[in-house]
């Protein structure tokens, strides 16, 4: 029988390790157990590997912060380094999991399996998914097929890729989806089927994973809807080192907000993302006839940001940062 495999737990919050009315779905705080309680929760978890156990932070993944972030990849860095450790589970609140994974896929020098997971119940809620998917994504660490995968997010008996996960259910314990680039594959009790493989660059081949992840770029996004405010979007182009503007269709906008661009010559970076969760923004000679902008192509706009925010960080001219959207 092989040896059992020894998994790191990094704890940073959210719903998985929430408590609220005994039975309720919502109404509860998240981020509020200790992640040694939430570990203990799942029956048969120490048959599968043994564990250890870190807490990052225990925030409602809406505070999450870049501070957390350079936390998390120094640690997972140096549990990288040790030769006792197999792989890596961090549990995270749902909400911005999304962005989390993306980041940690660009900025993280590991090969070790690294698997996000969280919780759409706390942890006091009937029928609480939390455990299911911690024991899942312990199961998926400790397994040699999520070697050099990236980051990888389980969910609900699915794999997905950090690149590309998305949180599209508010309320269903079944929250996440990549849309039309399926899954990677599935996990269930003792069996891990890893069918598909994301492309793009990331972790020990991503240029990102020297990036010191503080005094970051400030970047907002602009939301465009009719009759956008275009002086909003001048404010934030005078007010930010980059802005990804969550245009409508493929990255589209009214004529106001185009002049306000084509009007822009400052130092501000510009990234046209499209608001829709399917398809891509690419470069357009409509809406963008003086190439002012980089497209984002299928990256949404959150996830945009955090590509702008890490090529901006390495002092990167507009052309480099193009090419990043094509290739990360
Ligand atoms: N299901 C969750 O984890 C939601 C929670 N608000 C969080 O993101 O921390």
């Amino acid at each position: 029988m092989a040896e059992k495999k020894k998994i790191a737990v990094i704890a940073t919050g959210g719903t998985i390790a929430g408590t609220g009315p005994a039975g309720d779905a919502a109404g509860y705080r998240a981020g509020e157990l200790p992640v040694e309680e939430v570990v203990s929760s799942v029956p048969g978890l120490g048959e599968i590997a043994d564990l250890e156990m870190h807490t990052v932070c225990q925030v409602d993944s809406n505070d999450i912060t870049f501070g957390a972030y350079r936390e998390v990849k120094n640690l997972v860095e140096q549990l990288e380094a040790d030769p006792s450790v197999d792989g890596v589970v961090i549990t995270h609140g749902t909400d911005t999991l999304e962005e989390t994974a993306f980041l940690l896929n660009l900025v993280l020098d590991v090969t070790k399996p690294v698997v996000i997971t969280g919780a759409m119940r706390p942890a006091t809620a009937t029928s609480a998914d939390g455990p299911a998917n911690l024991m899942q994504a312990v199961r998926l660490a400790a397994d040699d097929s999520a070697r050099g995968m990236g980051v990888l997010a389980v969910f609900s008996n699915m794999v997905f890729a950090g690149r590309d996960v998305k949180k599209t259910d508010s309320m269903s314990t079944d929250a996440f989806r990549q849309n039309e680039f399926g899954l990677l594959g599935y996990v269930r009790d003792r069996t891990v089927s890893l069918i598909h493989r994301a492309y793009r660059f990331h972790t020990s081949k991503s240029r990102f994973n020297d990036v010191d992840l503080r005094d970051m770029p400030r970047v907002e996004i602009f939301y465009v809807h009719e009759e956008s405010d275009p002086g909003l979007l001048r404010y934030m182009l005078e007010s930010y080192d980059g802005v990804v503007i969550a245009g409508t269709g493929a990255g589209n906008y009214p004529k106001a907000v185009q002049d306000v661009i084509e009007a822009w010559d400052g130092d501000c970076m510009i990234v046209r993302a499209s608001r829709l969760p399917e398809g891509e923004a690419i470069p357009d000679a409509v809406f963008d006839p003086k190439e002012k902008t980089i497209a984002a192509y299928d990256l949404m706009p959150h996830k945009a940001r955090l590509l702008l925010m890490l090529g901006l960080k390495k002092g990167e001219s507009m052309e480099e940062i193009q090419e990043d959207f094509r290739v990360y």
